[in-house]
């Protein structure tokens, strides 16, 4: 339950609401608990009235409430029996209408706050994963990440609405009920909660069961969602090595899995809800046993009337208590559900904002200073007293084998992760005095790996820049090269990419991403092996079309084939995480059996044989 603590300010976010609707559950099971006190007096009238043999005056006039005793007291002025007992109908008629109509109004208050407080948790939790850094997001599956703002909040809505509404509504209804049959008949009522005991018993050992069933319930469906997106992800790669079968029957052993614990789940339900029936219906023959042979004794004060209002009463409930087991099982599915999302809310994300974070204007000047940086969870050294300066303006090619620590040194200048020792310096300003927003605007990244959302080709590119016009956006696929084969789309750029539209080829994937890098118009880029899928005509068009964009930005580019068009003014050779070969392209090729030489040979060769 502490864990339910979390949604404490939402409560007090709809107050108001929240209010009105308690209000509005005390006031139908006001008018419910009137009826019986209604069809009592009528059945007591009549035979009063009839003056029929055997009838029984009560011992101690009973005693109503002050509603209903007002509308006896107008009532008895009128002489008709026929009279009386049709405006008794017709006062039974509308308690139930005014109990509709408040249960109408309750639904209206507190299910809609419910609704409110889901809105609000899935954006602070949406808001909140974006804080989060890269860290979290390789420790964590997309699927448990997506379970826990879709899954997870709407079982915290069942508490904030429903649950709440039926405990409520179950201490209301029960306080009324008891304290006008205590009112009535306090010995009556004592048999009538006898069976309570067993009934708190039989709640508390159900529930917990219920409890830990929902907890494993929860586990397993976050599994199952988290192994359902990774096969639609990776559709392709299961396809193409006729996994297919494989992957279903890993899918159905989670699946079973869940089944399994839902099953057990049910099968106590099942014996909960008649369980509840039973101490109800006891609680009725107790009433009408009891009842009965004292009204045949005619030793105590209980007449035919007092016997029909505490069946009445009993009744009434039978369903609110039924609801103990599910409003309780609500509260522990909402309270596992909300320990699983405040685990994610109480992450604090591993880049944190500097308190005061420095304001300039960047320029572009880059140092990356004696960095070292670990991968926490691998314990990878990916860069090793790593040292380079980058002047504004400069062009700088890093080229090394794979796993050399390209990609990290990029990641690192983003402040995706932050460095172990050492600093990196943009314009003699250590990053981690930059706020991120400031930095990351600056520095234009395109990554290695591809993503584009499933939208309009505009709306990917202008992703860079929100405020863009069309015409940005086309002077980016200009520069990029895709201008043209976005034309040729049935739809230009407002056409569909992915599931909702066309499938690019990955070069032409490749050259949005560049084009919504380009977009930003940033003072520093950093371009990670992205022209790895396009042809070599199109990698001269491009870079052609970088020479000029990029004339008085820095730019970092990652790559594995040398660009000789490329004006580079320094080229970087990197292996294990540190600088073993610098210089320009002439000064590299010097190196006797160096890396950058090797590779020069080698594509020239490859080049030639095309
Ligand atoms: N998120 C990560 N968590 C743990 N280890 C990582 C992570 N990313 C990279 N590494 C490791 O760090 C080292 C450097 O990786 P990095 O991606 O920087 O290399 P790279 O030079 O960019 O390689 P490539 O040319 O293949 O892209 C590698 O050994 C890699 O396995």
């Amino acid at each position: 339950m502490k864990h339910l603590k979390a949604i404490q300010k939402y409560f007090w976010k709809y107050r108001v609401r929240l209010g009105v609707g308690l209000i509005f559950i005390f006031l139908s099971n006001y008018f419910n608990v009137l009826t019986p006190q209604v069809t009592g007096y009528v059945i007591d009238f009549v035979p009063r009235k009839l003056g029929l043999p055997g009838y029984q005056p009560p011992k101690r006039a009973p005693q109503y409430d002050y509603l209903v005793t007002k509308f006896i007291n107008w009532m008895e002025g009128m002489s008709g029996l026929t009279q009386v007992v049709a405006w008794c109908g017709i006062i039974v008629l509308l308690l139930a209408l005014l109990r509709g109509f408040f249960l109408f109004l309750m639904r209206q208050t507190i299910i809609v706050m419910s609704r409110h407080i889901e809105f609000d948790q899935k954006n602070e939790i949406y808001k909140h994963y974006q804080q989060l850094d890269s860290g979290f997001y390789k420790r964590n599956s997309t699927g448990d990440l997506m379970n826990r703002i879709a899954e997870d909040v709407s079982r915290v809505r069942m508490f904030s609405g429903p649950a709440i509404m039926y405990l409520v509504n179950l201490i209301s209804l029960i306080s009324l009920a008891v304290f006008f049959m205590y009112k009535r008949d306090p010995l009556l009522t004592w048999y009538v909660l006898a069976p309570l005991p067993v009934l708190a018993i039989t709640i508390y050992f159900v529930n917990n069961t219920i409890h830990k069933k929902s907890e494993k319930i929860q586990a397993s469906l976050s599994d199952l969602t988290t192994n359902a997106q990774e096969s639609y992800s990776g559709i392709r790669v299961i396809k193409s090595f006729v996994q297919e079968k494989a992957m279903l029957g890993f899918f159905m052993k989670n699946s079973e899995e869940y089944r399994k614990n839902a099953i057990g789940l049910a099968k106590v339900e099942a014996v909960y809800f008649p369980s509840i029936t039973l101490l109800i219906g006891i609680s009725t023959l107790l009433t009408i046993m009891i009842g009965g042979l004292y009204y045949i004794r005619g030793t105590h004060n209980i007449g035919l009337d007092t016997i029909v209002e505490f069946v009445m009463y009993i009744n009434m409930m039978m369903f609110p208590v039924s609801a103990i087991g599910l409003t309780a099982s609500m509260i522990q599915r909402a309270a596992a559900s909300q320990k699983r999302i405040n685990q994610f809310l109480d992450t604090k994300p591993a880049i944190a904002e500097p308190q005061k974070a420095t304001k300039v204007d960047l320029q572009g000047n880059i140092v990356f200073e004696n960095v070292d940086f670990v991968y926490t969870d691998t314990g990878i050294r990916a860069m090793n007293n790593f040292n380079l300066s980058v002047k504004k303006g400069q062009k700088v090619a890093i080229v090394g084998r794979t796993g050399s620590g390209k990609t990290t040194m990029a990641q690192l200048l983003l402040r995706m992760y932050d460095v172990n020792n050492g600093r990196i310096l943009l314009d003699g300003i250590d990053i981690r005095e930059l706020s991120l927003r400031q930095l990351r605007e600056q520095v234009s990244y395109v990554p290695q790996d591809v993503f584009l959302f499933s939208e309009t080709v505009e709306n990917n590119i202008r992703f860079g820049l929100a405020h863009a016009d069309a015409a940005d956006v086309e002077k980016a696929a200009l520069q990029a090269s895709v201008h043209k084969e976005i034309t040729g789309f049935s739809q230009g750029y407002q056409t569909m990419i992915g599931e909702r539209g066309v499938t690019l080829s990955g070069g032409q994937k490749q050259r949005i991403s560049i084009a919504r890098a380009l977009i930003k118009d940033p003072s520093m880029v950093i371009f990670d092996d992205c022209l790895s899928a396009v042809d070599a005509k199109t990698e001269k068009e491009i870079i052609g079309n970088l020479n000029d964009y990029l004339q008085d930005k820095t730019a970092i580019i990652i790559t594995h084939r040398i660009f000789t068009l490329f004006a580079f003014d320094k080229i970087v050779v990197l292996e294990d995480g540190r600088i073993v070969e610098e210089g320009t392209h002439q000064d590299l090729l010097a190196i006797p059996d160096g890396y950058y030489a090797n590779l020069y040979a080698r594509q020239q060769e490859t080049d030639r044989e095309k």
